[in-house]
C-alpha cells in the first residue's frame, strides 16, 4: 500500500493545512462528523509532516505532528505513565525494516512478539483502588486526560469490582461492537436525535457525553496492566516483570475483558513470518469480526525487551500499528435509485461520485430504507461517508452535514411502486409493492400490453393488477385463454368493457413477430432491436434456432449480447410455446424466411432474410421533430415501424451512416447535425409521398 501525500506549496499553504487537520481531528476525537476521512487526514498530515521537515524554523506550534492525538484532545487528570498512539506500518516490507530497527535497538532480535487486532474505539484508563473502579480516563494529549467516570457501569468488560483487592490501572480501548451501535442509533433516535455517523464516533460520543437521558452499552478491551503509585502489593512489584502475554492472562483473572478473547489474538509469534502471516489471517476476518478494526497491532512480548527498546515521544518504540486498508471514505451521493426485489421489497440504493476502497471503486451504497434517509436528513449533492468492508455491500453511513454548500437537493420517495405502479406498502420500515411477489409480473404484463408491444387496448396496470390478483393471470400467454365469464366475474367489468377486452385481445393475438417478441421483455430487445429480429428471421422458430453466432448477424448484436439473448429466449421457451398454442402470431409479415437450403451451403449469408425491398431499400433514416399531414397520428414506434415496412433502417441518431432525416416541426440539433453532415432532409408531407404505399 503506498501512502501518499499532500502537496503543500509555501507558507500559507502550510498555515490552512494546520488549521484544516487541527479541525478535523477535534471534530474527530470528540465523536462528531471530520470533514476528513481518516485516509485524506492521514494524507494532509504526512504533507504537513515533510512541510515542517523542509522548514524546521516555521513549524506552527498548534501543528499536529508529533502529538498523541494530534494535539486535538485535552485533559486535566494527568496520566501516571504517558498514553501513548502507536507508530503505523503499511507493508511487510515496512514490518520488516521495524523488526530490525528494534532488533538493533534492543541489541538482538526480539524474544517473541504479541499480535492483536488494534480495535477502533478509544483508548481510556480505568484506575481500580482495592479492587473498586474509582475513576475513568481518557487519553487526552498522552500527558492528561478527561475524567469520563460518569460512564462506569455501562461498559462491558470493565468490572465494577475485580476479582482480587488490588490497585492497579488497566488501559484499554473502549468502542461498540456493531449490535451495541445499532442499539445506541435506534435509542439515540427514539430520543429524537441524529444517528451516529460510525461505531467509533458513536463510542466517543457516548464516553464523553455528560448527563444523557439514557445509557447504552459499549465494551472494553484491555490491552495495558500497570501498577498506580503508591501502592506496595504483591501484584504491583510482579507487573514490571511480566512480558505482554502474562499481562493480559493476569488482567483476565482479574476479571477485565482483554484482547485475548477476541478470537484473533492473545497470540504470541516468534518470527517475523510467523507475525506477518498473523496479520494476513486477523486481516481476513475483520469483515467478520462483531467489531471494526483498522489494523493489527504488534508488540515486543517480554518486559526486558520493552525496556531495552523504550518510548518516543509519541508512541512506544516496542510497538506498531501494521494499518489495514481504511474501508470507509467520504464521496458525494449524487442521485438515488429505487430497486424492486424478488419479494417486491423497495430499496433505495445511493449512485456515488466513484471512490475507491480497500482495492475496488464503489459506485454504489445501499441506503436502507425511506426512513432511514429521513433520520439522517440526507440530500443528493451530500458528501456522505461510505463503508465497505470485504465482500460486503457497501452502504452509506452518514452525510457530513457541515461540507453543505446549500446545493442539496431533497430525496425524492417514489409514491408508486416503480416496477409495476402498484400502491406502496409503508407501515414497515421496508417499503413493499403491494404486489409482493407478483410485482415483476404485473410489470412485464403491463409492458406486454403497451402500445409498442401487443398495444391491448383496455389493459392498463389497474386491470392487470386486478387480473393477477383474481389469481387469473399467472404469465403473459394466460391473458388469450381468458374467458368472458371470468372477466365478468370481476368487480367494475360490465359487458360492454369485457367485450371490447376480449377483441383487443384478440386482435393482440395477429401482432406481428417483432410486436411478438418485444412483448416478452428480453434483455436488449427492445422496439427496434425486436424488429430487426423479427425481419431477420422472420419466423419464431427461426429465432429460437439461432445461436448466437447467428444472431449476430443482426446488426447492433454483439459478441456480449448475443449469448445473453439466446439464454433468456431458452429460458422463456415454456411461455413461449403456450403463447403459440395460444393462438398468438409468430411470423412477421412480408419478410421471406431464409431458405433451409442456403442453410446447408454455408455460405454465410445462410440466415439473412432476402435484401430489402421498398422505397427505403438500403436507407438508414432518423426521424426528428412533430409529424404533420398525413404521418400526424404517428407515434415514433409507428414511424419506425413504416419505415422498416418501406425497406428501411430507422435509427434515432443522425451520424455519417444516416441517409435520410424526416425533420418535422421544432426538430433541432439533430436537424442541425444533418445539415452540417450534408445529409438528405426531407418534410414530413415528402416522406409521405414517398413511402406512400406502405402506409397503413
Ligand atoms: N478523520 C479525521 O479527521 C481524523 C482525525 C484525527 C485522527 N484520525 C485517525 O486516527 C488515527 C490516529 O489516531 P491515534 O493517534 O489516536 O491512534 P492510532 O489509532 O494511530 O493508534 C494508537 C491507539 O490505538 C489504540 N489501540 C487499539 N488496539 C490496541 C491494542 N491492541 N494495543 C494498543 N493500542 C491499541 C489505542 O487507543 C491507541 O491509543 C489515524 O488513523 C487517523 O486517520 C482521523
Ligand atoms: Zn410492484
Amino acid at each position: 500500500m503506498t501512502t501518499p501525500v499532500a502537496q503543500i506549496v509555501d507558507a500559507a499553504a502550510y498555515a490552512q493545512a494546520v488549521e484544516e487537520a487541527v479541525k478535523a481531528a477535534a471534530a474527530y476525537y470528540a465523536g462528531g462528523t471530520s470533514p476528513l476521512d481518516d485516509d485524506a487526514y492521514d494524507r494532509l498530515v504526512r504533507g504537513i509532516a515533510v512541510w515542517e521537515a523542509d522548514h524546521p524554523d516555521q513549524v506552527l506550534p498548534e501543528s499536529p505532528t508529533g502529538k498523541v492525538a494530534g494535539g486535538a484532545a485535552e485533559g486535566d487528570v494527568p496520566h501516571t505513565v504517558a498514553m501513548l498512539s502507536l507508530d503505523n506500518v503499511f507493508s511487510p516490507e515496512q514490518f520488516a525494516a521495524w523488526t530490525a530497527s528494534l532488533a538493533r535497538r534492543i541489541g538482538h532480535e526480539a524474544e517473541r512478539f504479541s499480535v492483536e487486532p488494534k480495535l477502533d474505539g478509544l483508548a481510556v484508563a480505568a484506575r481500580y483502588t482495592q479492587g473498586r473502579l474509582t475513576r475513568l480516563i481518557t487519553r487526552g494529549d498522552g500527558t492528561a486526560g478527561e475524567d469520563v467516570s460518569h460512564a462506569m457501569g455501562t461498559i462491558e468488560g470493565l468490572p465494577d469490582e475485580l476479582a482480587e483487592p488490588v490497585t492497579v490501572e488497566v488501559r484499554g480501548e473502549v468502542l461498540m461492537t456493531t449490535a451495541q451501535f445499532e442499539h445506541a442509533n435506534e435509542v439515540r433516535i427514539a430520543h429524537g436525535g441524529q444517528p451516529f455517523a460510525n461505531p467509533r464516533n458513536a463510542a466517543a460520543g457516548t464516553l464523553r457525553a455528560k448527563d444523557r437521558a439514557y445509557t447504552v452499552p459499549m465494551t472494553f478491551f484491555g490491552y495495558g496492566l500497570l501498577p498506580l503509585p503508591d501502592t506496595e502489593d504483591a501484584l504491583t512489584e510482579r507487573l514490571g516483570t511480566l512480558a505482554h502475554s502474562e499481562l493480559m492472562t493476569q488482567a483476565a483473572e482479574l476479571g477485565v475483558n482483554t484482547t485475548a478473547t477476541t478470537r484473533v489474538s492473545g497470540v504470541t509469534a516468534v518470527s517475523t513470518d510467523e507475525v506477518l502471516t498473523r496479520i494476513k489471517e486477523i486481516a481476513a476476518l475483520r469483515a467478520e469480526l462483531p467489531f471494526g478494526i483498522d489494523g493489527i497491532v504488534v508488540k515486543a512480548d517480554l518486559a526486558a525487551d520493552q525496556q531495552a527498546a523504550g518510548f518516543g515521544s509519541r508512541a512506544p518504540r516496542w510497538a506498531i500499528a501494521y494499518k489495514l486498508p481504511a474501508v470507509e471514505k467520504i464521496t458525494r451521493l449524487l442521485e438515488v435509485e429505487w430497486n424492486v426485489g424478488r419479494t417486491g421489497i423497495i430499496a433505495p440504493r445511493g449512485v456515488l461520485e466513484p471512490v475507491e476502497i480497500d482495492g475496488s471503486t464503489i459506485t454504489y451504497a445501499t441506503l436502507h430504507n425511506p426512513a432511514d434517509i429521513t433520520r439522517r436528513d440526507l440530500r443528493l449533492g451530500d458528501h456522505v461517508m461510505v463503508h465497505r468492508a470485504g465482500d460486503v455491500i457497501p452502504r452509506v453511513e452518514a452525510p457530513v452535514a457541515h461540507l453543505r454548500t446549500g446545493d442539496e437537493k431533497p430525496i425524492e420517495f417514489p409514491q408508486v411502486c416503480p416496477r409495476c405502479g402498484s400502491m406502496i406498502d409503508t407501515s414497515q420500515e421496508r417499503w413493499r409493492c403491494e404486489q409482493g411477489r407478483n410485482c415483476h409480473l404485473v410489470a412485464s404484463l403491463s409492458y406486454a400490453a403497451g402500445r409498442d408491444q401487443l398495444d391491448v387496448e383496455g389493459l392498463g396496470a389497474t386491470r392487470v393488477i386486478q387480473l393477477v390478483e383474481a389469481g387469473l393471470v399467472t404469465d403473459l400467454a394466460d391473458l388469450f385463454t381468458l374467458t368472458r365469464d371470468q372477466l365478468l366475474s370481476l368487480e367494475r367489468m360490465g359487458a360492454t368493457s369485457t367485450d371490447n377486452l376480449l377483441a383487443a385481445l384478440a386482435a393482440a393475438k395477429t401482432q406481428p413477430l417483432s410486436r411478438v417478441l418485444c412483448a416478452l421483455g428480453v434483455r436488449g430487445t427492445g422496439r427496434s432491436m425486436s424488429r430487426r429480429i423479427a425481419r431477420h428471421f422472420a419466423t419464431m422458430d427461426n429465432i429460437r434456432a439461432a445461436d448466437a453466432e447467428a444472431l449476430q448477424q443482426v446488426e447492433g448484436i454483439g459478441a456480449e449480447k448475443a449469448p445473453s439473448i439466446v439464454a433468456e429466449l431458452a429460458e422463456l421457451a415454456p411461455l413461449i410455446d403456450k403463447l403459440a398454442a395460444a393462438g398468438v402470431n409468430m411470423s412477421e409479415p412480408g419478410v421471406t424466411p431464409p431458405s433451409e437450403t442456403t442453410t446447408d451451403t454455408g455460405t454465410g449469408s445462410a440466415t439473412a432474410s432476402a435484401p430489402a425491398a421498398g422505397p427505403l431499400a438500403g436507407m438508414t433514416v432518423v426521424v426528428t421533430g412533430a409529424m404533420t399531414g398525413p404521418l400526424e397520428q404517428l407515434s415514433r414506434n409507428q414511424m419506425n415501424e413504416l419505415i422498416e415496412r418501406a425497406g428501411g433502417r430507422s435509427s434515432s441518431s443522425v451520424s455519417k451512416k444516416t441517409t435520410l432525416v424526416v425533420a418535422g416541426d421544432n426538430a433541432g440539433s439533430k436537424r442541425a447535425k444533418a445539415e452540417d453532415l450534408g445529409i438528405r432532409l426531407a418534410t414530413p408531407d415528402e416522406f409521405a409521398t414517398l413511402v406512400a404505399d406502405y402506409l397503413g
